[in-house]
């Protein structure tokens, strides 16, 4: 993740009226133009400013390397350039992300929607385990906010096929309709949504209801902070901790799977909060029923309420999300104007996977390029992203492995698809086939066409011209490409 993706939330006034973020953003800025691309995007954007609660600023890296990195070359100027914004010209340090949070290990606690400590640009995810879940003592109004990101909000959240429905069922539980299923999951593969939903949820419901304690928890962090109360023999607290929750939120729970003493737990937690008509939302990689290494009663509570699927983004979505991430990137001063149609269709295509694929894909981008994005070539994002995101080479993927995965998603043999026959339910998943031998080998028309029965490599061609139309034209074509891109790459 880049700077951008950590600065778009500020909290904090300062005397000059800028949020600690948004001097942070501007000195970035700077600093990337006076540093250039490669030290910006190795040690300034993945690393943000937070205040802690004496008011002292600091930037806060991932790493001790990148620290000291910064300390040696850019802490000085990045005190000049801050003292120039910052109205009470606060002198900062640098620390690496461990050492700050032992220093300042409060998490922060929402008060009335907001995190009340002043942390911004938190230099990684949050969800981190802690050792505690969060205090226990402080009184009705502490909902406790450790482990959410500020960014996963219904506001940056971009509906589309696939999780239309998740979003409705979410945005009801996050405004305490009432009649809801009790509990709800949301399954889907990694990457799609799900954290995202739940972290709306809980940063809306507590905005709705400021008073209501809201818990999120990873499944994660659930089991380290369960384990620790078990060794300090404090799980009395920890039972009250989640059982006094109006609105709990456990994400990721097939992480618990065969852990047994920690499912009995949550089982204890699940159905203390059900009977007492408290509100439940989990989320995990597959539905309730298939979660085979979770013990069977839990199984079925987890099941009793709501099964709510985010299924994989399709082409459309992920256009979408990559416009609103360059978007919300410019509005940061990272990039410049828009990527061009063709840009975003190639990131899509280089990036068959999650969101999160895309988004990672799209961050690199704009650290390497984004003053140049609307001048870019298909051509120089392709040897942009190969010098830069370094994810070692491809699969191989091999005519052989399209043609038996394409025949067996429609219930076909290979044979079929090299056969003569030209029904349209043999046709179009052959010329499915084709078309993912063109875009996902390096193999030619010709080529292709011997591949399949001798064809000419001119029907071959129309072949393919014909899905690059479909994809776009019509929506279960897209989806089947899409499952099979992912089905082929593993
Ligand atoms: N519809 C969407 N709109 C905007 N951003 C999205 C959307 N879906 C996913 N994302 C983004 O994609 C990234 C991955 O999403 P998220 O972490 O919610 O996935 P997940 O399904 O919980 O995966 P995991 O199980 O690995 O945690 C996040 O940065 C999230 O903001």
């Amino acid at each position: 993740m880049t700077a951008a993706g950590r600065l778009e939330r500020g909290d904090v006034g300062q005397a000059n009226g800028a949020s600690p973020d948004q001097i942070w953003s501007g000195v970035a800025r700077i600093l990337r133009e006076e540093l250039g691309d490669g030290p910006f995007s190795s040690y300034i954007a993945p690393s943000g400013v937070r205040q802690n609660a004496a008011g002292q600023v600091h930037v806060v890296t991932p790493t001790a390397y990148a620290r000291d990195w910064i300390r040696r070359h850019a802490l000085r100027r990045i005190n000049e350039l801050w003292a120039a914004q910052d109205g009470l010209r606060r002198r900062l340090d640098a620390k690496c992300r461990a050492e700050y949070e032992a220093e300042n290990p409060a998490p922060p606690p929402l008060e009335a929607g907001r995190p009340v400590s002043a942390t911004v640009a938190s230099p990684a995810p949050v969800q981190t385990p802690q050792p505690t879940v969060a205090p226990v003592t402080d009184g009705p109004r502490a909902a406790r906010a450790a482990g959410l990101q500020d960014r996963l909000t219904f506001d940056t959240f971009v509906p589309g096929q696939g999780n239309e429905f998740a979003l409705a069922v979410a945005r009801q539980v996050a405004g305490w309709t009432e009649g809801y299923f009790n509990p709800i999951f949301f399954c889907g593969p990694y990457g799609y949504g799900k954290t995202h939903l739940l972290n709306a949820i809980a940063w809306e419901a507590q905005r709705l209801k400021p008073d209501a304690k809201v818990v999120y928890l990873t499944a994660e962090r659930f089991l380290a902070t369960f384990v620790k109360a078990v060794q300090d023999r404090q799980t009395a607290a920890f039972k009250d901790s989640l059982r006094s929750a109006d609105l709990l939120l456990i994400d990721d729970v097939h992480f618990i799977g065969g852990k047994t003493s920690t499912q009995e737990e949550l089982f204890h937690t699940l159905t203390a909060l059900l009977e007492d008509g408290r509100r439940v939302v989990l989320s995990g990689d597959r539905p309730p029923t298939a979660l085979s290494e979770v013990e069977p009663r839990l199984r079925s509570h987890l099941a009793a309420g709501l099964t709510c699927p985010v299924e994989p983004a399709d082409r459309t979505l992920k256009m979408a999300v990559a416009e609103r991430k360059l978007e919300a990137l410019a509005g940061l001063g990272l990039v410049d104007g828009k990527a061009s149609e063709a840009v975003l269709a190639h990131m899509i295509d280089r990036t068959p996977g999650s969101i999160r694929e895309l988004e990672g894909a799209l961050n690199t981008l704009a650290a390497v390029a984004g003053r140049r994005l609307s001048s870019l070539s298909v051509d120089e994002v392709q040897a942009l992203l190969a010098a830069t995101l370094r994810t070692g080479p491809e699969r191989r993927i091999t005519v052989d492995e399209i043609q038996k995965t394409t025949a067996e998603y429609y219930g076909l043999k290979q044979l079929d698809l090299l056969s003569e026959r030209r029904t349209r339910s043999i046709a179009r998943p052959r010329q499915v086939a084709m078309y993912l031998c063109k875009h996902h080998t390096t193999r030619s028309y010709p080529d292709i066409g011997r591949r399949f029965g001798g064809r000419d490599h001119t029907t071959v061609l129309h072949g393919v011209r014909q899905i690059e139309k479909l994809i776009t034209a019509d929506a279960q074509i897209a989806k089947d490409v899409e499952a099979l891109v992912r089905k082929l790459r593993g």
